[in-house]
């Protein structure tokens, strides 16, 4: 298992649309997305398309959001993770696993907001990011 492309970077906020204000006016970022609520998932997004990738940012939904701890030792929000495509997402889990990697909740890759499955690998075998694992998207790349 070799990762491959930086789809995205997650950066947790208390506010979603002030922050893609922030990256609008202070960066000229100006293609985002409407903001998308995913009850399942426990986060508000919106992305923010850049010419190489995106900026996921992401509020909690409540308490028990995957994001409410991190928002909560970090009211003011931050750079929460990092997102790599991979070509078989269950190959790249095994592969991990044998590496000795922690695959964070049941282990079993669910949807993610970009419609392909994804799994978490804990943030202590990366020197402290953590790092999403997201099925490479079929025919997005050229
Ligand atoms: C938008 C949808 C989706 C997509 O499709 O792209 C997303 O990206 S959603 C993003 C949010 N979802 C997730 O993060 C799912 C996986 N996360 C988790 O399972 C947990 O959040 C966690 C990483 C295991 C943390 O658990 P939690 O209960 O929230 O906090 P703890 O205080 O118990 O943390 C344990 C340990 O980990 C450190 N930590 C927590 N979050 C991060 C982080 N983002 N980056 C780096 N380190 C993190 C935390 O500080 C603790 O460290 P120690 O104190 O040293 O034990
Ligand atoms: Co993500």
């Amino acid at each position: 298992m070799k990762i491959g492309r930086l789809n995205h970077v997650g950066v947790a906020t208390p506010d979603v649309e002030a922050a893609a204000r922030t990256y609008r006016e202070l960066y000229g970022a100006d293609e985002a997305s409407d903001p998308i609520e995913l009850p399942k998932l426990g986060v508000r997004v919106i992305f923010v398309r850049i010419p190489n990738m995106q900026i996921e940012l992401i509020e909690p939904l409540g308490a028990a959001s995957p994001i409410h701890k991190f928002l909560e030792k970090n009211p003011k929000g931050g750079q929460h993770h990092m997102c790599f495509e991979v070509p078989d997402i269950v190959a790249a889990r095994d592969a991990m696993r044998e590496r000795g990697a922690t695959i964070l909740g049941t282990g079993e890759p669910y949807t993610g907001a970009h419609g392909v499955p994804v799994i978490f690998v804990h943030p202590k075998n990366t020197g402290g990011v953590l790092v999403e694992l997201m099925q490479e998207p079929e025919g997005e790349h050229a």
